[in-house]
């Protein structure tokens, strides 16, 4: 940031902060939102976004906990899809809660039979429903780095919430081939054994390390013969959002992940069965990702940040508490917009 932005430039801003109201805990943040108000000089707003038009008039956006699959059908439909690629693409500030999550991660497991459409943005591959089903929902004290009050904990919210897989190499970029927006990679959980960590020795399956290679013709691996076709872990990928002409260098552009949050303990059981290949992946941990504060299983993470990118996979709007909200303003949103103004 330019010395020229200095904190009493902020007390003329307004700051509008969109909300993605397509389905799932809108109502919820927007307050959150509007609450914040009184705490900064500058007016923060909230508005409900779901069209191109009213996202182009916010300053950031918040995409909230819900379905991620009925989120992310529900912005192909209304043309949302490519303004918020463009948005992350444009590095403007997003913040995702839960499903919202989901769909700013570069690759999600756990998926629904056909897929789903991701915006992306961050490098990690997120579990949908990791933690287990609507009946393992919990809540727990969570400390969050660089909140307000740090030491007091800010309760979490996990419904269906998902669970980071993995960190991912940036250069993993030049895996995705730009002709597939969409690849979904499949992998038969029997090949799998439970415990961890384990060689993938099954040429029907597509190793699940970071480090792997796309087939080379980026086409979709035959389906494994399985008893039972709902055990088949999918993982979807978003298209690539950066210039992959030069992936290493374009990798080496991205911001670091910045850990927040995390749970003292690893989630090595899923106790959903789509998703128990993936606690099998949990500890395929590439050494590579050397990164202040990193957990010992990537699992545990459940906020973070990359770049202007915010994500938990809790639900902050569904407490009383709006430090979660205040950070994102305080940190993310408000150094960008007075970056922007100088
Ligand atoms: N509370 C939530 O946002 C749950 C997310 C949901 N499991 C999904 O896949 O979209």
């Amino acid at each position: 940031m330019s010395p020229s932005a200095s904190s009493s430039s902020s007390s003329n801003l307004t700051i509008t902060i969109g909300v993605l109201a397509i389905q799932g805990a809108f109502r919820e943040h927007a307050s959150h939102v509007n609450r914040l108000n009184t705490l900064h000089a500058s007016t923060i707003r909230s508005v409900l976004v779901r069209t191109p038009e009213q996202l182009a008039d916010c300053d950031a956006l918040i995409m909230p906990g819900g379905e991620s699959t009925a989120i992310s059908l529900g912005c192909e439909r209304i043309g949302l899809l490519e303004p918020l690629r463009k948005w992350v693409r444009d590095e403007r500030p997003v913040w995702g809660t839960c499903a919202g999550m989901i769909m700013l991660a570069r690759e999600a497991s756990g998926g629904k039979k056909g897929g789903q459409q991701l915006i992306g943005g961050v490098d990690v591959r997120v579990g949908r429903n990791g933690f287990g089903s609507q009946i393992d929902s919990f809540e727990t004290g969570l400390r969050i780095k660089g909140m307000e009050r740090e030491e007091e904990p800010f309760n979490g919210v996990f419904i269906r919430a998902p669970v980071v897989d993995a960190l991912l190499l940036p250069s993993d970029l030049e895996k995705v081939g730009v002709d597939q927006p969409t690849l979904v990679k499949r992998v038969d959980p029997n090949t799998l054994p439970e415990s961890v960590p384990v060689p993938v020795t099954n040429t029907m399956a597509v190793p699940l390390t970071p480090t792997t290679e796309l087939p080379a013709n980026a086409s979709e691996p035959p389906l494994p013969k399985l008893a039972n076709a709902e055990q088949t872990l999918r993982i979807v990928v978003a298209p690539p959002l950066y210039d992959t002409s030069d992936p290493v260098s374009s990798a080496k552009k991205r911001p670091p992940i910045e850990i927040l949050a995390t749970l003292p303990e690893p989630v090595t059981t899923p106790k959903s069965p789509v998703n128990r290949p993936v606690a099998a992946h949990i500890a395929q941990r590439d050494p590579r990702m050397d990164i202040a504060d990193r957990p010992a299983h990537d699992s545990q993470i459940v906020a973070l940040r990359q770049g202007n990118i915010l994500m938990t996979s809790f639900h902050p709007e569904l407490t009383p508490d709006t430090r979660l909200h205040n950070l994102f303003v305080s940190k993310v949103v408000l150094p960008y917009k007075q970056q922007q103004q100088s």
